[in-house]
């Protein structure tokens, strides 16, 4: 692997990718992590939070069912306990003291919208029932008049024939309407509410039943008189005022509440449709819970949740969470379990909801991270790469552009200065050295001492008389002309696809086919010198108008095998080529002023291009030092066009692509 691909391909196992990616992979990684974490912690806290809340609902949902079914109880069984203590109108047969006992039952009625009516049982099957008309099924059942705020309705047996009445009262008590009812089968000792406190002491729960007049499903609290205890007083609660209750509150869309007895049958339900199958279901004598087929009531019966303590059942695809609370010591509800049930699913819907928003600000989070690391990074890597292009420049050894990176990146902007340094010291440095040099080197990677055996065609020029030359003229001036003419050079020789090895004095010594590879290295070179001559040509025509010393050149081209490479010492390397051949390039330089002649040519060049070089044969010569004679040439001119003596500047032969 040349040096080039070497320095341009990243160490094993780092990223591979453009900075660009990697700072949008880097930052979109630590936001998606960062935002990850931070959306489980708050998915987290919130999912506690919902089932604090959820718990904190239901608590307080089952405490105020507890309180309100307590508080049903407590208040019927009082208002019985108070009128078989202390009603001694109740005594009284049922048409008998009716003012006394309407007053008393008035204001109770009106106080306990939940108490749907009061009754007395007595022992010869008369009957005495107030009732509390803000009931719909009453009115309706007793067709009241529009006022009437209590009906009382008495049932005399009347030795076998019973007679039976219906007295209406609007809310001050006064009486508004007296209806005879006739063929009123009921008799109140058949009824398991009177058969249950007859002779007894206590008050007693019955039910729940549907009542008989208004259907709906009920409770009574009854106790036997004290002053009597054949006469029983009873309460009727209906439970649709729990059931409304509870259906009042839903902690979430599909949440329950329900109420299950000491048996684990349910009483009251707040989804009406298993309300109405529970009330349906009291007429039959051994009724099944699991016939209402409600996936709940039943995972909750199977496994009931320890009392007090948030539990989790499966029913219907979903998990509930569950909380279960005796209702405690209430007459009417003894052994009761009031259960409340929300699916998880919903209770987790606000946390739900908060981690869709907070993944949707992570996502929108993340696409700005994205778009901040792109911008970011355009930032920077459009400093790098113009740093990258410039470095590339500088390993073209183009040192003409000046390294500027505008960029607000501290670092960057010091690299970019750095950069401009080591321009400016390998623009010196290529002063120095062959470009061309350079370039092989770095594509070949090899710069150490290294020497190899190839052909190359060598040039060497030398100016007539330069001693002279400088002479007469001062050093200063003599270095600017000869400035000058070295640019020509070394402009021309580079145009042609050759190197400039070395600057002798007077002189250059340069060569084709290295260190940059030319198959048509004979011909180019010979196109490099007619062009070198044309345009020295033009350089001392503008010397000579400016009254100062012309450049009269020779040039010696040879082509043969050489050693190519860097020779020297360890850190102090020459690049250059040794052999006869060059020897020879040398010699016939020199030979030109014995020929009169500007560029002589060895044979071993003619052979190479004499078909696209025109030359001029001269004959043998000896060179200086040399036992072996040379077949002479001097180059005139490319065939195909005029005399080269026209100051201009030959095209070069496209070098072969791959140089
Ligand atoms: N290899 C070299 N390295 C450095 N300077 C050199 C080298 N060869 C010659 N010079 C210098 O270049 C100048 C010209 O030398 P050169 O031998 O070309 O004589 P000249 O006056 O130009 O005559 P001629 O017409 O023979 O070239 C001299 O001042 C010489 O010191
Ligand atoms: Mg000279």
């Amino acid at each position: 692997m040349s040096a080039k691909n070497a320095a341009t391909l990243p160490a094993k196992g780092v990223w591979r990718g453009s900075l660009r990616t990697l700072l949008a992979v880097v930052m979109v990684s630590l936001l998606l992590a960062v935002s990850g974490v931070l959306i489980a912690i708050d998915f987290n806290r919130a999912r506690n939070a919902a089932f604090e809340t959820a718990e904190g609902h239901m608590r307080g949902f089952e405490e105020r069912l507890i309180a309100r079914m307590q508080s049903l109880s407590g208040e019927t069984s009082g208002l019985v306990n108070l009128i078989v203590s202390i009603a001694n109108s109740f005594l009284a047969g049922p048409d008998e003291r009716i003012a006394d006992k309407v007053t008393i039952l008035r204001a109770a009625l009106a106080r306990s919208p939940q108490i749907d009516g009061v009754y007395a049982g007595y022992p010869d099957g008369g009957f005495f029932h107030a009732v509390n008309l803000s009931s719909t099924d009453w009115r309706t059942a007793l067709n009241a008049p529009p006022n009437a705020a209590m009906a009382v309705r008495i049932l005399n047996p009347n030795d076998g024939a019973p007679i039976g009445h219906i007295l209406f009262y609007d809310a001050a008590g006064k009486q508004l309407l007296r209806r005879t009812v006739t063929g009123w089968d009921f008799d109140p000792r058949q009824r398991a509410w009177y058969r249950a406190a007859a002779g007894g002491s206590g008050p007693v729960a019955t039910g729940p039943y549907s009542m008989a007049t208004t259907r709906t499903l009920g409770m009574t609290i009854s106790q036997a008189h004290k002053g009597n205890p054949e006469i029983v007083v009873g309460a009727d609660v209906v439970l649709d005022h729990v059931t409304r209750f509870i259906a009042s509150e839903r902690l979430t869309p599909s949440a329950v509440a329900f109420v299950v007895d000491a048996d684990k049958r349910p009483l009251i339900h707040s989804d009406r449709r298993l309300m109405n199958a529970i009330a349906a279901s009291k007429s039959e004598r051994d009724f099944d819970p699991s016939s209402m087929r409600d996936p709940l009531l039943e995972a909750i019966r199977a496994k009931p949740p320890s009392l007090d303590s948030m539990g989790l059942v499966e029913a219907d695809g979903r998990r509930w969470v569950v909380l279960g609370s005796q209702v405690d010591s209430a007459i009417l509800f003894p052994g009761h379990i009031a259960v409340i049930a929300a699916p998880v699913d919903e209770l987790m819907a606000p946390a739900i909801r908060g981690l869709y928003q907070g993944l949707a600000i992570s996502g929108a989070i993340v696409v700005l991270a994205i778009l901040g690391a792109l911008l970011l990074a355009h930032l920077i890597t459009k400093s790098l790469h113009q740093l990258t292009t410039s470095a590339n420049r500088l390993q073209d050894l183009d040192f003409r552009t000046p390294i500027e990176v505008p960029t607000r990146v501290r670092e960057i902007a010091s690299l970019g200065g750095a950069m401009n340094r080591a321009r400016d010291a390998i623009f010196t440095f290529g002063l120095y050295v062959p470009k061309e040099l350079v370039r092989k080197g770095l594509e070949s990677g090899h710069f150490g001492r290294t020497a190899r055996r190839q052909d190359v065609t060598a040039i060497f020029t030398d100016i007539y008389d330069f001693t002279t030359i400088s002479e007469r003229h001062s050093p200063e001036e003599v270095v600017s002309m000869l400035s000058e003419y070295f640019d020509i050079l070394n402009d021309t020789v580079s145009a042609h696809g050759g190197t400039i090895i070395q600057f002798l004095g007077d002189s250059i010594f340069a060569m084709w086919n290295a260190p940059a590879a030319d198959p048509d290295h004979a011909e180019n070179a010979c196109r490099g010198a007619l062009s070198m001559r044309a345009r020295i040509d033009a350089f001392n025509e503008k010397q000579r108008q400016l009254g100062l010393p012309q450049f009269r050149t020779r040039f010696g081209i040879h082509t043969g095998t050489a050693v190519v490479g860097s020779v020297g010492a360890s850190d102090r390397l020459q690049y250059t080529a040794m052999g006869d051949s060059i020897n020879v390039a040398s010699r016939l330089e020199g030979m030109n002023k014995s020929y009169g002649t500007t560029i002589l040519a060895s044979g071993a060049v003619f052979e190479q291009c004499h078909d696209r070089i025109r030359f001029r044969p001269l004959g043998k010569g000896q060179a200086k030092g040399r036992t072996t004679e040379l077949d002479l040439y001097e180059v005139i001119g490319v065939i195909g066009r005029v005399d080269e003596r026209e100051p201009q500047a030959l095209a070069p032969r496209p070098l072969p692509s791959g140089n």
